[in-house]
C-alpha cells in the first residue's frame, strides 16, 4: 500500500537529510507506529506519502502509484485515498460537527443524499451520535479528535495517516482514540501513526518503525516504544 525505495529527503542544500535512504513497505491493512525523537523525520515521512513534499532521491509508491511520475492534476485523486489526522485536530471552528465532516465530502463533489446518510453513519461509528449540532469549542479534546477522525474516514480512504493524534489528550482519552483507530484499521484501512506516546505503543503491540536522525534504526513486529537495542 505504501513503499519507500531508498528515499532521502533533504530540505535545504547542505543540511543533513530529514530522511536518509529509507526502505520500507507497509502492506494493505497493516497498522504501523512511527516512533523516534523530535526531529527524527516522522512528519516528513507522512508529508511525503501525501505528496506535500517530494523526495530528494528514491521512489515512493502509494496505492500502486509512483508519486514522482504522478501528474499534479492527479494529486487530489491520490489524497482522496488518504485520510489524515493531526495533534491539533484542525477543525473548522465555525462549522458544526456535522458540517465539518460533511465538508470533506462536499469538496469532492459527493451528492447531497450520499452526504445525508454517510455523515451520520460515520459520526455514529466514532461515538459522536447526538452531537451533530455542536460547534468544536463545545466539545472535549477527545471528542474533537473523534470529529477529525470522522472527517478523515468519511470517504473510506484506504490509508489513514495520524501525526501524534493523542498528543493533546490525557491518557484515558487517548486509549479511547486508539480503540477507534484500531477499529478503523480492522475495516481494512492501512494506518500509519507517528507518536511519542510510549504507553499506547506498548499497549497495542503493533509493528513499530523507529527513526533516528532520519535513518530507520528499527522495524519490529508486535513492537514496543522503547528500543531493545
Ligand atoms: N519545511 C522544512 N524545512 C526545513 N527543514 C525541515 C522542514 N520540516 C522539517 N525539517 C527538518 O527535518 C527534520 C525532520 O523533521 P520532522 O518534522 O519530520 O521530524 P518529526 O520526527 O516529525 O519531529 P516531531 O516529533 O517534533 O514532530 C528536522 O531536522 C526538521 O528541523
Amino acid at each position: 500500500m505504501i513503499r519507500f525505495e531508498n528515499v532521502t529527503k533533504v530540505y535545504a542544500r547542505g543540511a543533513r537529510p530529514a530522511l536518509d535512504a529509507i526502505d520500507l513497505e507497509v502492506e494493505r491493512g497493516e497498522f504501523l507506529f512511527l516512533v523516534g525523537a523530535s526531529g527524527s523525520g516522522k512528519s516528513t515521512f507522512l508529508r511525503l506519502v501525501l505528496r506535500e513534499e517530494r523526495p530528494s532521491a528514491g521512489r515512493i509508491f502509494v496505492a500502486g502509484k509512483e508519486l514522482s511520475t504522478l501528474s499534479t492534476w492527479k494529486v487530489p485523486h491520490l489524497r482522496r485515498q488518504i485520510g489524515a489526522v493531526f495533534q491539533d485536530f484542525r477543525l473548522l471552528p465555525n462549522k458544526t460537527v456535522f458540517e465539518n465532516v460533511a465538508f470533506a465530502l462536499q469538496v469532492i463533489g459527493k451528492p447531497r443524499h450520499h452526504i445525508l446518510t454517510t455523515v451520520p453513519d460515520t459520526l455514529e461509528l466514532v461515538g459522536l451520535g447526538g452531537k451533530e449540532k455542536r460547534l468544536p469549542h463545545e466539545l472535549s479534546g477527545g471528542e474533537q479528535q473523534r470529529v477529525a477522525i470522522a472527517r478523515a474516514f468519511v470517504n473510506r480512504p484506504s490509508i489513514l495517516l495520524a501525526d501524534e493524534p493523542t498528543g493533546n489528550l490525557d491518557p484515558t482519552t487517548s486509549v479511547g482514540i486508539m480503540r477507534l483507530l484500531d477499529r478503523i484499521n480492522r475495516t481494512g484501512t492501512t494506518v500509519v501513526m507517528a507518536t511519542h506516546d510510549d504507553e499506547i505503543v506498548d499497549q497495542m503491540r503493533k509493528r513499530v518503525v523507529e527513526l533516528e536522525s532520519g535513518q530507520m534504526v528499527r522495524d519490529q513486529s508486535r513492537g514496543v516504544y522503547g528500543s531493545a537495542r
